[in-house]
């Protein structure tokens, strides 16, 4: 077996408030292939997003207190300063929700996917603090040398006759042409590894749709894996390979996107499925999964969904919970699957009862 590009194991990361200590990310372990598309998904405050800030060294003020985290093979929970400088300027790029968040509204598009191919040529060049505010120097001395790629990354990801937006500001662009932008500044450094978190959840549907379909592209064409975050399992289901689903900072359960739609297993991927647009009638409520996300302050005795979860008995508050092998990779973490309805075994059942 091949190595695996990324290699998450037993993460924690915690934040410290005034009074009291959120568990964010609380043992999560995953491996990304070379290749890979994965989509993460889980409600809001699930850990998403601090699991892949932790995998880009962006955590703070989290702080990663056990676990580690490695791109291949190179641990970086104690990598340098300068490792991460190179590993984010050469190997790992992360896209956020908000292109304005990251976009410098005083500064053009075009200067700004420069600014990232100069990093990728020179990592040093950018002051580890500056990562998520990309251009700091207004400098045109590599322009010309660097406009044919500025040209050539705009078309990559989609943004129309990029010759004539070479001049243009982000609040120019519309929100679908920001987040394009955001994604050649991303593509810029030449990733193996691409980190989107919710990169289409504020575009509409269509722009939504074009977006992804140039992550599925651009996986494609330069085989690079990506980590898709997401609160929208329908998301999931148009370009990744594998999804993992999170809960109160965990793990509940992995599989590939067919094993996670077609037959979930744990009581929480079933109840995300339930809540689907597409199984609700139109116009009828979406429904949600009863009750609430667990606050994660101190340590979950036990499964975080066990307060939620119509399956659960004493055994699911006290005890942590199993890893099970449900068969071909699929994983679930629940003590409880003899009394979960399995999917799979059902619909044998109909079949047979034919
Ligand atoms: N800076 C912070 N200080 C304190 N707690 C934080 C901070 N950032 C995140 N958290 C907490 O960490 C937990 C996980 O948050 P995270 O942003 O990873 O969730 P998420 O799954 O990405 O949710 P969403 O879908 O809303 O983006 C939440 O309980 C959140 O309140
Ligand atoms: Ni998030």
């Amino acid at each position: 077996m091949t190595e695996p590009l990324l290699s998450v194991e037993n993460l924690h990361t915690h934040f410290e408030t005034h009074d009291r200590t959120v568990h964010a990310v609380n043992g999560v372990s995953f491996d990304i292939e070379p290749g890979e598309v994965v989509g993460i998904v889980g409600e809001s405050g699930s850990g998403k997003s601090v699991t892949a800030r932790s995998i880009m060294r962006l955590e703070e003020p989290g702080k990663i207190v056990d676990g580690s985290i490695r791109y291949r093979g190179e641990a970086l929970t104690e990598a340098t300063d300068e490792t991460i400088r190179r590993l984010r300027g050469q190997d790992m790029s992360m896209v956020f929700q908000d292109p304005m968040t990251t976009l410098n509204p005083v500064f053009t598009v075009s200067e700004q996917i420069v600014e990232s191919l100069k990093v990728h040529d020179n990592p040093d060049h950018q002051p580890l603090r500056e990562y998520l505010r990309i251009p700091f120097l207004h400098d045109r001395t590599d322009w010309a040398e660097k406009r044919d790629r500025v040209v050539e990354l705009m078309s990559e990801v989609g943004i129309p006759n990029p010759e004539e937006r070479l001049d243009a500001y982000p609040h120019e662009f519309s929100g679908g042409m920001r987040q394009r932008a955001m994604l050649a500044i991303a593509l810029a450094s030449e990733p193996d590894l691409l980190i989107a978190d919710e990169p289409t959840t504020a575009l509409d549907v269509t722009i939504q749709a074009q977006i992804l379909q140039i992550l599925s592209d651009l996986r494609a064409s330069r085989d690079m894996s990506v980590m898709l975050i997401t609160h929208d399992i329908g998301v999931v289901s148009e370009v990744c390979d594998r999804v993992i689903v999170m809960y109160g900072g965990q793990v509940m359960e992995t599989g590939t996107t067919e094993q996670i739609l077609t037959q979930p297993r744990h009581p929480y991927t079933q109840a995300l499925l339930d809540c689907m647009p597409q199984q609700t009638e139109r116009k009828e409520q979406l429904a949600t999964i009863e009750g609430q996300v667990p606050n994660q302050l101190g340590d979950i005795e036990g499964c975080p969904f066990a307060s939620r979860c119509a399956y659960a008995d004493a055994a699911c508050t006290s005890a942590s919970m199993p890893v099970c092998d449900c068969g071909d990779g699929q994983e679930a973490a629940c003590c409880a699957l003899d009394r979960v309805p399995d999917p799979t075994r059902e619909a044998v059942g109909v079949e047979g009862s034919r």
